[in-house]
């Protein structure tokens, strides 16, 4: 089974992602991890230099790349994957794969990302917690759309990263 962690950026893909694969002995692959590697560049270098279409193309390619494995994974998705081009229609067509939302409120975002948005070029130029969260709401609003339309949904703002990782392997089962 190929498990993808879907939702936005700040909601635990990265961090949950490896944990999950951890206690279910599965092979680990974050797409953006994967991305880096292959241009052996950081991501936010990739966008300055090449710009966010480029990403997306790439971004794409990686995921076809892991759709064609046969291992058993767990993919933390970029925050942007699901919502480009037919990037979830690819994921859901395939057989035995699961897709799980990790939903978390614009405020909890905010919180995580004010920290941590120099490492995220779609979020760097914003200078104030206001800007980001006004940028968040929208953002969100327009992306949950996709997110949605994962098989899982689970509500990360009163979980630590074990709960949520304990919640998903109940809902697996
Ligand atoms: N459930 C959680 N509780 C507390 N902090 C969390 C939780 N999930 C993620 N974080 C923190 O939020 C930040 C973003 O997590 P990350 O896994 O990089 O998100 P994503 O890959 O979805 O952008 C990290 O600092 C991470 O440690
Ligand atoms: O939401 C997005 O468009 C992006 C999210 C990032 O991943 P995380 O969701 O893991 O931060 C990364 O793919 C890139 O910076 C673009
Ligand atoms: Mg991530």
């Amino acid at each position: 089974m190929k498990i993808f962690l879907t939702g936005y950026m700040g909601s635990g893909k990265s961090v949950v992602g490896r944990e999950l694969a951890k206690i279910l002995k599965y092979k680990y692959v974050d797409l953006d991890d994967q991305i880096e590697l292959m241009q052996g560049k950081k991501i936010n270098t990739i966008f300055e230099e090449r710009g966010e279409l480029y990403f997306r193309k790439l971004e794409r390619q990686i995921l076809e790349d892991i759709l064609a494995q046969k291992d058993k994974m767990v993919i933390s998705l970029g925050g942007g994957t699901p919502c480009y081009g037919d990037n979830f229609e690819i994921i859901n067509k395939q057989e035995n794969t699961k897709t799980i939302y990790l939903s978390a409120s614009v405020a909890v975002l905010t919180e995580r990302l004010f920290h941590e948005k120099l490492q995220r070029p779609v979020i760097s130029h914003l200078e104030t917690r206001e800007a980001l969260e006004e940028f968040i709401r929208k953002h969100l609003f327009e992306r949950a759309f996709y997110y949605n339309q994962s098989e899982i949904i689970i509500k990360v703002d009163e979980l630590r990263v074990a709960e949520v990782v304990t919640k998903i392997t109940e809902k697996l089962k």
